[in-house]
């Protein structure tokens, strides 16, 4: 049964529509002063047309609330297989080294919810949401919170259940949120890579077969999508993953090929000890990053960040390969960026984004160092940018990894 539910923004918009997955909080259970900050996040709308499990799923969205601009969402229902965090299967050692949650998004609203059935083994969007303890909301009108978000930027809000639900929100309610969402911190520098991501180094075993069976490879874990380490796997490479409070010295330790900087939550700059272990990387191995990765190596080579309007979030966004000026469609979901006018002499700015020119990627060939802002991994897809981890892997010496021939 549908309760009546809102998206209260902290500008003040409401948006009416039907609950679904979780029931949201009464206002008077939101504790001002105390918030937990679970049920609040940033509103930031996606432009996938599918993939909303892995959206769901992917640590970088933690504290977000996500309105998708496609109409329809759940016509396939859930499937654990497609996880892009939570525990990492027979690959945690220790399961306790294991971020148990999978859904890491704030909130999910939506136009329309497919209500219908789903493939046998699979659970439906309302159930998944449930589940995992997480607000929907459907009905809305996505397409002016979209607009209000592209217009005045991404927003703080909160999904609460009105008191009566017959009447709406009350204005004591309205004031008890608008108090709220006043004491939440927002994502401009919040540090939310320790909410994310293993606890503990682990070692992936496996059999490898790839081109680049040999390599070993490091992954510092800020909140990695499962992706990842599935696509280097495919490669070949043997993958250590490293909790983000490692130092440099833990993972040039591990006597690594190369060590790949993951994507994550938050505001890159005020990560200074993942800054300092990224530091203190480069110029000792090859060194690449993914979105919080990206931002974080630009971050160590002396760049800036800083945080976008409303930031790109979907998997249809063009990039350029500025040596090729090849054109390709890409997944993208980050709020920050790296402010051109700051990067040092050296490095060059290797994609851009082909609507607003954004740097989406950097490279400095002498320290080996090449990154991606986009998600060359990009669960659902599109697969036009695999072809990056092959450019990472490139930048290893062969004489360090492969048999001599
Ligand atoms: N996907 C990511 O790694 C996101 C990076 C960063 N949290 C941002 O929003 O820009």
């Amino acid at each position: 049964m549908s309760v009546r539910t809102c998206l209260v923004l902290e500008n003040g918009s409401i948006y009416n529509g039907k609950g679904f997955g979780y029931p949201a909080p009464l206002p008077r259970d939101l504790e001002p002063g105390t918030p937990s900050f679970s049920n609040a996040g940033e509103v930031v709308f996606n432009t996938a047309m599918v993939g909303y499990h892995e959206v769901l799923t992917d640590p970088s969205y933690t504290g977000q609330i996500i309105t998708m601009t496609y109409p329809h969402m759940g016509n396939y229902g859930h499937l654990d297989d497609w996880n892009e965090s939570g525990p990492l299967g027979e690959d945690c050692q220790d399961s306790s080294s294991c971020d148990p949650r999978p859904v890491k998004a704030a909130g999910f609203v939506l136009r329309s919810l497919y209500r219908g059935p789903v493939p046998k083994g699979r659970i439906t969007l309302d159930e998944y949401l449930n589940r995992h303890e997480i607000p929907g909301i459907t009905d809305v009108d996505t397409r002016r919170l979209t607009l209000e978000i592209r217009d005045g930027g991404a927003v703080n809000a909160v999904l609460v259940r009105p008191e009566n639900p017959a009447l709406g929100l009350s204005p004591d309610e309205i004031n008890m949120i608008s108090s709220y969402l006043e004491s939440f911190p927002g994502m401009l520098g919040r540090n939310l890579v320790r909410d994310v991501g293993t606890s503990l180094k682990f070692s992936r075993s496996r059999p490898l077969e790839g081109s680049y069976a040999g390599m070993r490879l490091a992954l510092y874990d800020c909140g990695t999508k499962a992706n990842i380490i599935r696509e280097l796997e495919k490669l070949g490479c043997e993958i250590t993953v490293y909790p983000s409070d490692s130092s440099a010295r833990d993972i040039l330790n591990g006597k690594h090929h190369g060590v790949l900087v993951s994507n994550g939550p938050g505001d890159p700059q005020v990560l200074q000890d993942q800054i300092a272990t990224v530091k203190g990387l480069i110029g000792n191995m090859p060194v690449f990053g993914i979105c919080l990765g990206h931002q974080l190596i630009a971050e160590a080579l002396g760049a800036r960040t800083y945080k976008m309007k409303f930031g790109h979030h979907g998997i249809n966004h063009p990039v350029r390969d500025e040596r090729t000026k090849k054109v390709f469609v890409t997944s993208q979901n980050h709020g920050f960026a790296v402010d051109e006018k700051t990067l040092p002499s050296g490095t060059q700015v290797w994609f851009r984004n082909a609507n607003d020119l954004s740097i989406e990627g950097i490279r400095n060939d002498e320290l080996s160092v090449l990154t991606a802002q986009f998600h060359p991994e990009s669960a659902p897809g599109p697969y036009d940018s695999h072809w990056i981890f092959q450019a990472f892997l490139d930048a290893v010496p062969r004489e360090a990894w492969a048999e001599p021939a």
